[in-house]
């Protein structure tokens, strides 16, 4: 039980599949496909105590709800769409910048009159009044249709399940309305359907999961570690650059206007023997830290990028290991 391995569950097909590869790479977290298993697993190399699940998005969120991994990389709207206690079970440890998608309440565009949850509504009170029967939405997102319906007191309706070419169903005359995931729109534009204008159920992207019920032993806390360490190492490098200028001594004015007014942090401290001072600060103040410390006498200010800045301790990991208590 001590040993009990870290599974971590990576997308195998679908549209997370490429971008989770790729941000589980840029952190130097390599998957290797183990050859030969009967089963589909792999390892990351070098960091031992890792069995790599490759999974879809959605088994990776069975996955993570049942303890049967304990970190995975999938969607939010899946999460909360298949989680039912989705606080207790899981911890959405980041946000990952791709995967983006909403779900979405989309209408036929010819329902001129129907803009808002509002008129949806009505339209759903008129159908049941006069012709005596519900309003029919299609959708895989069961649970989030129903939760939101609720919020906005619409209860004269029925959910037909649907599991593919839910924007169809409009025009096939298997419901009225539709609610799905969409990204460009061109698939409910293709299908003459309109998002409401308070229709977005949820703002979705790929997220860096845990799960709270998997066997958190020794072995699999040491594996989280290492690599939430480098994730975070990556990410605060990925968002920051690196400031260096011979700046002689600092005093406490320019100090506090590199840390205060630009987000700056002095990763070494002061400015080192030679004067040289070393400045981190968020991509987009790179410019105007320049000119401050070229105002300020030191020239030349060299600015770089780096690969990775490590911690001995990060967010990733005081939120998993706070949680797991
Ligand atoms: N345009 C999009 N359409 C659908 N999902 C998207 C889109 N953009 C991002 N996603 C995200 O990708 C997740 C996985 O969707 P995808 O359709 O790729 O799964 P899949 O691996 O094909 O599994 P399934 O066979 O169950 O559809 C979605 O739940 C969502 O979080
Ligand atoms: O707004 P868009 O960019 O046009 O994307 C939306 C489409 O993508 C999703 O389907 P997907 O391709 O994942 O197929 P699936 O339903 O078979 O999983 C979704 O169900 C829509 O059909
Ligand atoms: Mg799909």
């Amino acid at each position: 039980m001590s040993d009990t391995p870290l599974v971590l569950a990576v997308p195998s097909k679908g549209r997370l599949q490429e971008n989770a590869a790729r941000f589980f790479s840029r952190a130097g977290l390599e998957v290797v496909q183990s050859r030969g298993a009967r089963d589909y697993r792999g390892r990351l190399a070098g960091v031992a105590g890792v069995e790599i699940a490759f999974l879809s998005a959605s088994d990776i969120v069975a996955q993570l709800a049942s303890g049967g991994a304990h970190l995975g990389v999938t969607g939010e709207d899946l999460v909360r769409e298949e989680i039912h206690d989705a606080e207790e079970a899981v911890e959405l440890l980041a946000p990952l910048g791709f995967g983006h998608a909403n779900v979405v309440v989309a209408a036929p565009q010819a329902w001129i009159d129907v803009r808002t949850m509002a008129d949806l509504d009505d339209v759903a009170a008129d159908m049941r009044v006069r012709h005596g029967r519900k309003m029919r939405v299609a959708t895989k997102y069961i649970n989030l249709t129903r939760q939101f319906f609720a919020g906005h007191g619409i209860a004269d309706y029925r959910i037909v399940e649907s599991l593919g070419a839910t924007e169809g169903a409009p025009a096939t005359g298997a419901a009225e309305i539709i609610v799905d995931i969409t990204t460009t729109g061109a698939t409910l534009a293709a299908n003459a359907l309109k998002v409401l204008d308070d229709g977005i159920i949820l703002r979705s992207e790929a997220n860096l999961v845990a799960s709270l019920r998997a066997p958190w032993s020794e072995t699999a806390r040491a594996a989280a570690r290492t690599i939430l360490t480098r994730i975070a190492a990556e990410e605060e490098a990925r968002t920051m650059r690196e400031l260096t200028a011979r700046v002689g001594t600092l005093d406490a004015a320019l100090e506090r206007e590199i840390i205060e007014g630009h987000g700056g942090r002095l990763p070494f401290g002061g400015p080192d023997e030679r004067g040289l001072l070393t400045v981190h600060c968020p991509t987009d103040r790179v410019f105007a830290l320049a000119a401050l410390l070229t105002d300020n006498g030191a020239e030349p200010v060299t600015v770089r990028a780096l690969d990775y800045v490590f911690r001995a301790s990060n967010a990733l990991s005081e939120r998993l290991f706070t949680r797991l208590g």
